[in-house]
């Protein structure tokens, strides 16, 4: 059955791969399965016609048969679910990789984004320094203590899952901030990542978006 996806007609991190639509097409391809991607503009994010799709107006969505789902953490998991490769067989280790799917969206991303929506939205504000320098600091808390945990692994818990597609995701939008550097194991952990197959794979056919280039 055609897996269909959202994606930015034109994405505003200009073909970084940081919008959410990312993390979906990775666990596509990760699982090997083929889908369609719907490109829409802002204006037709608000239209009745994806807001019966998506409740707060925004992409990814996914799209199966009947099944119609958004928010990209519950996305991958489904893909994950319906798939073999990105959870583990036992179901102790598949709980700690669901466990470690809402850390990198609860607990780690939040931080992170609320410090890109600082930085776009709030630069004129008189907070803005403080506000930057109290997310960076929770931000730091954060990778102290991930970093700690990952240690000299590969992923996040045993064999690459889920998991660490949603880490992976979140820990890029630091790439330019100068934050990474002080965590040279989590850098080669996202190096890790994006050198992966199907990593590049996702990676291409979203800048191919945006570079108005048909993917090939
Ligand atoms: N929790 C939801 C959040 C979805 C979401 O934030 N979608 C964003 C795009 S990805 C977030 C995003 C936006 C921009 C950049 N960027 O780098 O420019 C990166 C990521 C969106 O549709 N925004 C339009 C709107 O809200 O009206 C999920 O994980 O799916």
């Amino acid at each position: 059955m055609t897996i269909t996806i959202t994606a930015f007609e034109r994405s505003p991190d200009r073909g970084k791969g940081l919008a959410r639509d990312m993390r979906v097409r990775w666990a596509l391809e990760e699982v090997g399965q083929p889908y369609d991607v719907r490109l829409l503009s802002f204006d037709a994010m608000k239209e009745p016609a994806h807001k019966a799709l998506h409740p707060f107006g925004q992409i990814p969505t996914y799209e199966e048969g009947d099944l119609a789902l958004f928010e990209s953490g519950a996305i991958v998991l489904h893909i994950a679910e319906r798939h073999g490769g990105l959870l583990p067989e036992d179901a102790n280790g598949r709980a700690r990789a669901i466990a470690w799917m809402f850390a990198a969206l609860n607990t780690v991303e939040p931080p992170i984004f609320d410090r890109s929506l600082v930085m776009i939205l709030e630069r004129d504000q008189p907070w803005y320094e403080h506000r930057l320098r109290a997310l960076d600091d929770i931000i730091r808390k954060r990778l102290d203590d991930l970093s700690a945990r990952l240690g000299g692994a590969d992923w996040l818990d045993g064999a690459f899952s889920a998991a660490d597609i949603l880490m992976v995701t979140v820990l890029r939008r630091l790439q330019g901030s100068g934050i990474l550097e002080a965590y040279p194991n989590l850098a080669a952990y996202i190096a890790r990542a994006e050198a992966r197959p199907a990593y590049k794979r996702a990676f291409a056919a979203q800048l191919a978006v945006f570079n108005g280039a048909p993917p090939t």
